[in-house]
């Protein structure tokens, strides 16, 4: 798997290390190499501030190739910051980030351009020349290849998020990056389209990283929920639940406490 790197990374460094605390940040280096990683994403000793404070500070993080992880955490503690930093987005950060070349992200926004028909948005970017059947590929995968020459305005909120991801797979990517991509629609669809995330998934076997609010949504996907705080990875919770999920199973809703209760949700209050 080719590498990205956003920052130098000894050897050493660059091994499966502990993903929850932080580490010393290194010198930056602009041209990004590749090089051979045994994680998806490795991220070592990363600050990123704003105006003077460090909304991500000296944070540690690994991620394995076909992993699906969840980010939590309070609004405004980094989550966007630190997908973006993972996309490629934003570099003006100090220590470590590598992450595979092929990689792609959707936001809860579907970000299509309205003058182009549903199957150049997902070629959008692609180099070369833009070939209709790999979009039509992506549409059927989504189950959205009856819509192939709408335009974006006339989709509905889960199918403009379904092209969405069909231009994030049209990627074929190792690593995904979805930033509350569910966030505005409404709850059947959510629940059709986090149903389609986790299918995806397990056809493609690339690495997730699901930023999102949704406690539950965590624990139905993720092989793994973090929970961001103070500009680090301040919990992390395995989900050693078998697949598909059962959101009855009292296992499911410990675990689903127990993330709450990290979040300073008082789950008492809530069932009340
Ligand atoms: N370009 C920027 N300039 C200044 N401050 C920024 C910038 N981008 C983010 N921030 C600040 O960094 C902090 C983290 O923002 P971020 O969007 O990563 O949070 P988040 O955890 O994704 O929040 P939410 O869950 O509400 O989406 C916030 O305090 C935000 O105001």
């Amino acid at each position: 798997m080719a590498t990205d790197v956003h920052r130098p990374v000894s050897p050493r460094a660059a091994q499966a290390g502990p993903t929850t605390q932080a580490g010393p940040t290194t010198q930056a280096v602009p041209v990004p190499q590749a090089v051979p990683v045994p994680q998806a994403v490795h991220v070592d000793g990363l600050t990123r501030s704003f105006d003077g404070r460090a909304v991500i500070d000296r944070l540690r993080l690994d991620v394995r190739p076909g992993e699906f992880v969840a980010l939590l955490g309070r609004s405004g503690c980094g989550k966007s910051t630190l997908l973006r930093i993972l996309a490629g987005l934003d570099r003006d950060i100090e220590g470590t980030v590598l992450v595979p070349r092929r990689k792609a992200v959707a936001f809860q926004a579907p970000r299509l351009m309205p003058w182009k028909k549903v199957w150049r948005n997902v070629l959008l970017g692609l180099p070369g020349k833009p070939d209709r059947a790999v979009a039509e590929r992506a549409l059927k995968e989504v189950g959205l290849d009856h819509r192939t020459d709408a335009w974006p305005k006339t989709l509905s909120g889960g199918e403009a998020q379904r092209a969405s991801l069909a231009r994030a797979l049209v990627r074929e990517p190792d690593l995904l990056l979805l930033d509350e991509p569910f966030g505005a629609l409404d709850a059947l669809t959510r629940i059709k389209a986090q149903r389609l995330v986790g299918e995806l998934w397990q056809r493609r076997g690339c690495a997730v990283l699901l930023v999102t609010h949704d406690v539950e949504e965590a624990v139905l996907l993720a092989d793994r929920v973090l929970v961001m705080d103070d500009g680090v990875i301040a919990h992390e919770q395995r989900i050693d639940l078998d697949r598909p999920r059962d959101i009855t199973d009292p296992r499911f809703a410990e675990l689903r406490a127990g993330l709450l209760e990290r979040l300073g949700v008082d789950t008492a209050a809530e069932a009340a």
